[in-house]
């Protein structure tokens, strides 16, 4: 594990192209599901699943409410473990002893950021938290790499002193992002990241993390239920559908070409002219060749 006082790592993007986290045939089904007949055919079950998340990428989980993309997200996260299959990390088997050090590695970032946040402790101390309390490091010793994460996600020193409640929500995703960057992580898992937000602070918090994995070459796993944005920032798209990938592959073969009609439908209820306008706002440069891109839903 990379001493938490160096500063952080710069990793080149695409410098592999083996996953750095992996999920092969895993299956999990909750404890209460398995007791119902009811559910054993929906998202509360997981079938087969293979998703890799590669190097510097960012990969979107799309799919209906209940089809399990948060569980997704609490496996990679090493939250749960799976019934059947295997989760791999930077080439190794996840093993019970590799846990303590992949939860280091491998960061969140939640919906709802205030939640996220404890509503009496400042800011500054909410982000250095990981740092005392994984590395038992002091407060003084933690002082520059606060800084660094600040500054990595567009916040002031003033905001460290404040409580949750006097911040902006787009301000504590912010603080959130911060607190899974001063762990210097090489993959952060967001779930809805974004949903919370309202459209113009969507739209900053998306720049931020293309930022993120484009300069410290993090690799994202994006679940959302916007595919306007999953289009905007993710290469790779995962789609699943009562606990099952129906389908998966590059963005523009996911998007362009979607295979089922489960994707079809997901397409149809976003309007092109919608996916097109909403690209172009949330791009804050000029992204002609992707929007050329953009699926024609009719
Ligand atoms: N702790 C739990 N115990 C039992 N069942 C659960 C638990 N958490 C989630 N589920 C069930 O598992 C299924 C998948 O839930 P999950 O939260 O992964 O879906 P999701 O795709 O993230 O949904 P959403 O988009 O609404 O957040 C749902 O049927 C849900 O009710």
């Amino acid at each position: 594990m990379t001493s938490p006082i160096e500063p952080p790592r710069v990793r080149l993007a695409h410098a592999s192209s083996e996953p750095i986290l992996e999920l092969r045939n895993v299956d999990f089904c909750y404890p209460a599901a398995r007791r119902s007949a009811a559910e054993v055919h929906g998202g509360s079950r997981l079938n087969k699943i293979n998703m890799s998340i590669c190097p510097g990428k960012a990969h979107g989980l799309i799919g209906e409410s209940g089809s399990g993309k948060s569980t997704i997200a609490k496996l990679l996260l090493g939250l749960t473990a799976p019934q059947a299959g295997q989760i791999f990390f930077d080439g190794g088997l996840l093993t019970p002893a590799r846990l303590a050090a992949f939860r280091l590695r491998v960061q969140p970032v939640f919906q709802d950021p205030l939640d996220a946040l404890n509503p009496v402790t400042p800011i500054g101390k909410q982000i250095i938290a990981p740092l005392l309390v994984n590395f038992k490091m002091k407060s003084s010793e933690c002082q520059s790499r606060l800084a660094a994460a600040i500054s990595a996600v567009g916040l002031s020193g003033d905001i460290l002193g404040k409580l949750p409640h006097q911040i902006s929500g787009g301000q504590a995703q912010r603080v959130n992002i911060a607190r899974a960057l001063i762990l210097d992580p090489e993959v952060l898992i967001c779930d809805e990241p974004v949903s919370a937000l309202d459209m113009t602070v969507q739209a900053q918090i998306l720049n931020l993390l293309s930022d993120l994995r484009e300069t410290r070459g993090l690799s994202l796993l994006f679940i959302s239920h916007d595919i306007r944005s999953v289009a905007y920032l993710c290469s790779e798209i995962t789609v699943l559908k009562r606990g099952s990938i129906v389908e998966s592959g590059s963005r523009d073969q996911v998007l362009l070409d979607p295979k089922t009609d489960y994707m079809k439908t997901l397409l149809e209820a976003v309007p092109n002219s919608e996916l097109g306008l909403e690209l172009s706002s949330i791009s804050k440069r000029s992204r002609p060749a992707e929007r050329r891109d953009l699926p024609v839903v009719r």
